[in-house]
C-alpha cells in the first residue's frame, strides 16, 4: 500500500468539498480519478500530495519520493529543457554528469530529440513542454507519481501519445500513480482501476477494476466500456457533467 486517505473531508471558505472520502492507492497500481467539472478532484489530488491539508480525516503515505504532473508544464523559464528535467536530481545529491545522462535518457524516452533539450521553455511547443514535464517527474524515480489532467490542454492525437508514454512507464517501473481526469476514454485506456467522485460532495460514488493490463486494451474494448458506463447510473454525474 502506497497511500491511503482515510475519511478525508475538506472545505474552502466554509463550503464543503466532500466528506468521509476514503481511497487507498496500492504498489504499482494505477488509479484513475474521474468526475464533474468542479467536484473536487484537483483538491483530493492535492490532499494526497501533502501539498494541502485535509480539514479532517488523516492521509497515510509510505513512500519517500514522489512527483506531480500537472495541467500545465510549471517549467522553470530560465532554465532549458535539460535543466529543467534535471532539476530535482541536484536536490537528491547527484553530480552533474550523472544529471546530464539521466535527463537525456528521461528526454528520449518521452520522445524529446537531443537537439530541444539546449532550447528554452519559450522555445518548446506546448506538447513538447508537456513532455518535458513528464521527463522531469520521472527523472527522480517516484515511487508514486500524481497527475493532475496532464494531458487536458494537448491536443487528441499528442494527448494518445503521452498517454501511451505513461502507460508504457508505469508498466516498466511500476511506480503507483493517481490520475486525475474527466475523460472516461483517457482514464479506461490507462488505469487498472477507476473511483468516480461524485459532483454533489457525496465522495467516491462508484469504483470499477478494469480487466487486462492498461497497454493491452485496444480501441475497441477501450469504446465498448465507455459505451456501457455511460448508461451506467454510478457515472451519470460525469456524463450529466460532460454534458454542461
Ligand atoms: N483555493 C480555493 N479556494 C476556494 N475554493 C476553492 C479553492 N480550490 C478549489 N475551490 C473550489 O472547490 C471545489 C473543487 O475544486 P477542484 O479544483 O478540486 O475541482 P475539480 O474536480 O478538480 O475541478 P475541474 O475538473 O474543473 O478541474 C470547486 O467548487 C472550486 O471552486
Amino acid at each position: 500500500m502506497r497511500l491511503k486517505l482515510d475519511r478525508i473531508g475538506h472545505a474552502f471558505l466554509g463550503r464543503p468539498v466532500f466528506e468521509n472520502l476514503s481511497l487507498a492507492l496500492g504498489d504499482s497500481e494505477v488509479v484513475a480519478l474521474v468526475g464533474p467539472s468542479g467536484c473536487g478532484k484537483t483538491t483530493v489530488l492535492q490532499i494526497a500530495a501533502g501539498l494541502i491539508d485535509p480539514l479532517r480525516g488523516r492521509v497515510r503515505r509510505h513512500y519517500r519520493r514522489h512527483a506531480v504532473v500537472f495541467q500545465e508544464p510549471r517549467l522553470l523559464p530560465w532554465l532549458t529543457a535539460r535543466d529543467n528535467i534535471a532539476y530535482g536530481l541536484a536536490a537528491g545529491g547527484m553530480g552533474k554528469v550523472e544529471r546530464r545522462i539521466v535527463a537525456e535518457r528521461r528526454a528520449a524516452e518521452v520522445g524529446l530529440f537531443a537537439r530541444d533539450l539546449d532550447k528554452y521553455p519559450a522555445e518548446l511547443s506546448g506538447g513538447m513542454r508537456q513532455r518535458a514535464a513528464v521527463a522531469r517527474a520521472l527523472a527522480i524515480d517516484p515511487e508514486i507519481v500524481y497527475f493532475d489532467e496532464p494531458f487536458t490542454a494537448v491536443d487528441i492525437g499528442l494527448r494518445r501519445v503521452l498517454q501511451d508514454l505513461v502507460i508504457a512507464a508505469s508498466a516498466r517501473e511500476r511506480f503507483s500513480a493517481f490520475f486525475i481526469t474527466h475523460d472516461l476514454t483517457e482514464a479506461i485506456r490507462l488505469a487498472h482501476r477507476i473511483v468516480v467522485l461524485s459532483g454533489r460532495q457525496e465522495g467516491i460514488v462508484a469504483e470499477r477494476v478494469l480487466d487486462g493490463a492498461p497497454g493491452e486494451r485496444d480501441d475497441r474494448s477501450v469504446f465498448e466500456t465507455v459505451q456501457a458506463w455511460a448508461a451506467d447510473p454510478a457515472f451519470a454525474d460525469l456524463f450529466d457533467g460532460d454534458r454542461q
